[in-house]
Parts: structure tokens; C-alpha cells; sequence
């Protein structure tokens, strides 16, 4: 199973996590009104995981250009970007694509459909004002049913207790691939519990 570990900025975390974790992936939120905006590349190390770069409905010259400056290797949309945008997004960046929908009581697998060329996983999260980082979480009961071919990462909520849910779904849904864990691993804000990351890691990995 994948791992992301989401909403990074201190480089000393970022290293930290990058060595005692390993995690896949590394998210790095580009939402100006997060609190876990990152505003400067300089201040990113170098890392082992990929590097993923949340955007929110942002114009593609700009994805664009923080792709080529932080080295993303993943673009994740997590605001209401469409299949034509996602499409135009593939052409322009080098870059894989990780687009999100925020789940309220039900999902329209059809309007998904639309995205699957274009992406290399898909992601769920909750629906939230802030469109993402609420800490919240949807009913995972309804990923029990997922449809598609593309695999999909967890997200929304996920705590150090989520393991055995999260388990669980994978062994009724082999198209999970992977968790995205945030603000329930924080100290404050962008800055991760090292060890609760590793405690978290290890139980999904052991427990199984
Ligand atoms: O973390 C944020 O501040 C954020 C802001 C805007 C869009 C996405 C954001 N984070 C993403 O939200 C999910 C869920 O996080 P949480 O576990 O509920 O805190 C995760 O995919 C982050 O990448």
C-alpha cells in the first residue's frame, strides 16, 4: 500500500520523515489560503518520495511553472477542475496526474469516467469549505463499490485508529492503493509527528 504524507513545509521535518519513514509520496500544499501553504521552493529539500503538489483551481501556466520548480512528480487537483482542464493540465506539464473528489453522500462514478485517461490515480476526500486538510471524514463504505479500473488513494480524516478500517476496505476493494495522511499527524501546522507517522506505517504494514 502506498503511503502519502501530506501538507509539508520544514525542511528538518521533510528530511526526518524522508529517512525514517520513506513514504512514497510527499505532499506539498500550493493553496495560498492553507495554512500549510508553501510559498517558496528554496525552502524544500531534496527528497526520496515524490514530490506531489496540491493545487485548488489553479490556471495551468501556473502548475505549470511550480512543477518545474519544486520538481513534482505528481500534480494533485484537489479543487473542481474538469475532465477538458485535466486533459489540457496532461498535455503541458511534465507530470503525473492525482485528481480529487470531495465526497459528500454519494458519488457519481460516471462523471468520473471522464478523468481516467488523463490520471494515474484517483483520490478521495471529504467535502469541506476549505476543500481540503479538514481533518474530516466521509462514509469509506461507499469505496466498497468502486467501479473503475483506476486506483485510487484514501484520504479525509485518516488517524493513527484508521488502521483496521483501512484494512479492511482493502480487502474488499483491490483498486485502494494507498493512504494520504495529514492533519491528524501534525504538531502544528505543516510540521508532522515523526513518530506517530512511523507508528501509523507500521501497524498498516504489520497488521494485515
Ligand atoms: O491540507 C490542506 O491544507 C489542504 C488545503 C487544500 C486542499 C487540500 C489540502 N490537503 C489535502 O486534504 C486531504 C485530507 O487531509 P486531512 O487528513 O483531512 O487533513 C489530503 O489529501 C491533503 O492532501
Amino acid at each position: 500500500m502506498l503511503v502519502k504524507v501530506c501538507g509539508m513545509r520544514d525542511a528538518e521535518n521533510i528530511r526526518s520523515l524522508d529517512e525514517k519513514v520513506q513514504p512514497d509520496l510527499m505532499g506539498m500544499i500550493f493553496y495560498p489560503k492553507s495554512s500549510r501553504y508553501v510559498a517558496d521552493a528554496a525552502t524544500i529539500p531534496s527528497t526520496k518520495a515524490a514530490k506531489v503538489g496540491v493545487f485548488v483551481n489553479t490556471p495551468i501556466a501556473e502548475i505549470v511553472a511550480k512543477v518545474n520548480a519544486f520538481g513534482l512528480a505528481y500534480i494533485q487537483l484537489h479543487g473542481d477542475e474538469d475532465a477538458v482542464f485535466v486533459e489540457e493540465l496532461k498535455k503541458q506539464a511534465a507530470a503525473e496526474i492525482i485528481k480529487v473528489f470531495r465526497v459528500t453522500e454519494e458519488v457519481d462514478w460516471t462523471y468520473l469516467k471522464g478523468f481516467e485517461p488523463h490520471v494515474a490515480y484517483f483520490l478521495f476526500d471529504t467535502e469541506t469549505k476549505g476543500y481540503g486538510g479538514s481533518g474530516k471524514k466521509f462514509n469509506w463504505e461507499l469505496l466498497e463499490k468502486y467501479p473503475l479500473q483506476k486506483p485510487f488513494l484514501l484520504s479525509g480524516g485518516i488517524q493513527e485508529e484508521s488502521v483496521a478500517e483501512i484494512q479492511h476496505l482493502q480487502q474488499i476493494q483491490p483498486k485502494l492503493a494507498g493512504v494520504d495522511i495529514n492533519s491528524k499527524f501534525e504538531l502544528h501546522a505543516a510540521f508532522k509527528d515523526v513518530d506517530k507517522v512511523i507508528r501509523f506505517v507500521k501497524a498498516l504494514q504489520e497488521n494485515r
